[in-house]
C-alpha cells in the first residue's frame, strides 16, 4: 500500500453518501490511484470507455472527496489503456533543494490568510505585472516564507530562464559587509540588481543599518524600474519599522501590503488534517479539536504538535486509548510552554531580577537600570504574550505604541549584538516559563 492507494480507499468511502453502492462498483471496482502528486491525482482505469465517464461524470465527486481529507484543491487526471506508460510525474521545481514542500497546493486558505494568498498567487502568475511591490507581514510562524518559497517554485517552474533571487534580510546586510571588505561590490550589485524575481525574507533585519539600506534603496530602484517583481516579508508593517528610512517605507508600500493573521479555529482543523493524511494518517476527530482547541497562536507550533503526536503514536500503536492520548496531548501543550504569562508575571520577574518595585518600573524614572529593566519588559511582554503594542503601552503608565516600539527594538539590537544583555533576558525567560510549570 502507498498513500495514493490508501487516499483512493479514503475517497471512494467518502463518495458513498452521494452514489449508490452499484455506482461504485461498476465505475469504480477496477479503478487504481496511480500516484498522489503536489497538487494532482492520478487514476488510472483499464478501459477508455470507463475512463470518459469518471472523466466526465465523477471528477467532481473525487475533487470534493480530496477536498474534504486535505483542504486544498486538487485537479484529476483519469489515464487508461496506453497512457500509463507515457504517463511521467512532473519535475519538481529545482529552485532552493530542501523547500519543495512550500508550495500553493500545500497552503492551507483561511480567512485569516485569504489575502495574503491571494496576492502571493497573482505575482507568482504575473511577475512584475500585478502588485510591485508585495509586502507580506505577520507574526512568526504563520506562513510568511512559505508563502514566499511557493512564489519562487512557481515562477521557477512557469519561466526556467527567470534569475530568481530568495534572501534573508540578515544575509543581505552580511553579504554586503564582506562584499565591502572584500573590494566585491559590483559583483555583489550584480548579483541582486540582476534579478528577474527578487525575494527578500525578514526585510525589517534591513533597518537601522546605513549601508544595507543605502545598497536596499538602489536595488529597489533599478529592479523596479526594469518592472521585475519585487516581494518582502517582515514581521511588521513599514510604518512601523521605525529605523527604517523614510525613502524605503515609501517604497515599500508603493505596491500592495498584505498581512498575515493567527489562523481561525477552523483554518487550524483544515491545517492539522492536511498535515496528518499528508503523513499518511488519519487523527481521530477529537485529537484534532484538542489540538486546534489548544495551539492558537502558531501554525508551527501545530505542526510540531502534530509530528509528536504521530511519533507518540508509533511508539503506542493505534491501541491507545482515549484518555491515555489525551493526557499525553495536554502534557506535550505543556511542555511546549503554550501557556500565554500575563504582563503582571512578566513585570514581577523582571523587577526581581534588577531588585525593584512594579511602580518605579512602570513609572518615569530614567536612571539607566531602571530604563533598561523597562524596555526588557516591555520586549518580553511583546514576545511572550499576544498583547498589542498600545495595550503594552497602558501597562506602562499610557505610554504610547511608538515608545514601546522603539524600546523593544533596541532591545532586540541589544540581545543579538551584547552577549551580557542577551544573557540577562534568557535569564529573566526562564524564570517567567518556571512559574507556569
Ligand atoms: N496556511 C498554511 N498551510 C499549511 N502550512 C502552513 C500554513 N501556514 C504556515 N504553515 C507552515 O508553518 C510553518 C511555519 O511557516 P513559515 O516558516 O512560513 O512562517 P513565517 O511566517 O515565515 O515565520 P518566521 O517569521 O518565524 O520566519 C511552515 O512549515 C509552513 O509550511
Amino acid at each position: 500500500m502507498n498513500l495514493a492507494t490508501d487516499i483512493w480507499a479514503k475517497v471512494l468511502e467518502l463518495m458513498q453518501p452521494d452514489m449508490t453502492t452499484t455506482t461504485i462498483h461498476t465505475w469504480f471496482d477496477d479503478a487504481t490511484a496511480v500516484a498522489l502528486e503536489e497538487d494532482r491525482f492520478v487514476l488510472y482505469s483499464p478501459t477508455r470507455f470507463k475512463r470518459d465517464i469518471i472523466a466526465t461524470r465523477y471528477v467532481p465527486f473525487i475533487q470534493k472527496a480530496l477536498h474534504e481529507l486535505f483542504s486544498t484543491d486538487f485537479d484529476v487526471v483519469v489515464l487508461t489503456e496506453g497512457e500509463l506508460d507515457t504517463y511521467q510525474q512532473p519535475a519538481k521545481s529545482s529552485f532552493l533543494p530542501g523547500t519543495e514542500e512550500y508550495t500553493f497546493e500545500r497552503f492551507v486558505v483561511g480567512s485569516s490568510n485569504k489575502f495574503a494568498h491571494a496576492a502571493a498567487r497573482a505575482v507568482a502568475d504575473n511577475p512584475g505585472h500585478s502588485y510591485n511591490p508585495l509586502f507580506i507581514y505577520g507574526e512568526s510562524g504563520l506562513g510568511k516564507t512559505h508563502l514566499l518559497y511557493a512564489i519562487a517554485h512557481t515562477i521557477h517552474n512557469n519561466h526556467p530562464d527567470y534569475k530568481v533571487v530568495y534572501i534573508k534580510g540578515d544575509t543581505f546586510t552580511n553579504e554586503l559587509i564582506q562584499a565591502i571588505r572584500e573590494g566585491r561590490n559590483s559583483e555583489f550589485r550584480e548579483k541582486y540588481r540582476g534579478a528577474d524575481v527578487f525575494l527578500m525574507d525578514d526585510v525589517q533585519f534591513i533597518a537601522g543599518r546605513d549601508s544595507t539600506q543605502e545598497e536596499m534603496f538602489h536595488t529597489f530602484n533599478t529592479l523596479y524600474e526594469l518592472k521585475k517583481q519585487i516581494v518582502f516579508t517582515s514581521d511588521r508593517p513599514p510604518k512601523e519599522m521605525l529605523r527604517l528610512e523614510d525613502r524605503l517605507k515609501t517604497r515599500f508600500e508603493w505596491g500592495l501590503l498584505a498581512d498575515i493573521q493567527p489562523p481561525d479555529y477552523e483554518t487550524r482543523m483544515a491545517i492539522i488534517k492536511n498535515k496528518a493524511i499528508r503523513m499518511g494518517v488519519e487523527l481521530p476527530e477529537f485529537l484534532l479539536q484538542l489540538i486546534a482547541e489548544n495551539i492558537t497562536a502558531n501554525v508551527r507550533q501545530i505542526e510540531g504538535t502534530v509530528n509528536k503526536i504521530m511519533a507518540y503514536q508509533d511508539l503506542m500503536g493505534d491501541l491507545v486509548d482515549k484518555e491515555t492520548v489525551v493526557r499525553a496531548v495536554k502534557d506535550m501543550f505543556k511542555e511546549k510552554s503554550d501557556i500565554v504569562p500575563t504582563a503582571e508575571v512578566i513585570i514581577d520577574e523582571v523587577c526581581k531580577f534588577y531588585n525593584i518595585e512594579p511602580v518605579v518600573l512602570k513609572g518615569q524614572g530614567r536612571a539607566k537600570d531602571i530604563s533598561m529593566a523597562r524596555q526588557i519588559a516591555m520586549y518580553l511582554i511583546r514576545r511572550m504574550t499576544n498583547l498589542s503594542l498600545k495595550e503594552i503601552g497602558k501597562e506602562f503608565e499610557g505610554r504610547d505604541h511608538t515608545t514601546v516600539l522603539h524600546s523593544i527594538e533596541r532591545i532586540e539590537d541589544l540581545s543579538k549584538n551584547d552577549p551580557e544583555k542577551a544573557e540577562i533576558i534568557k535569564d529573566i525567560t526562564a524564570n517567567i516559563n518556571i512559574r507556569y510549570e
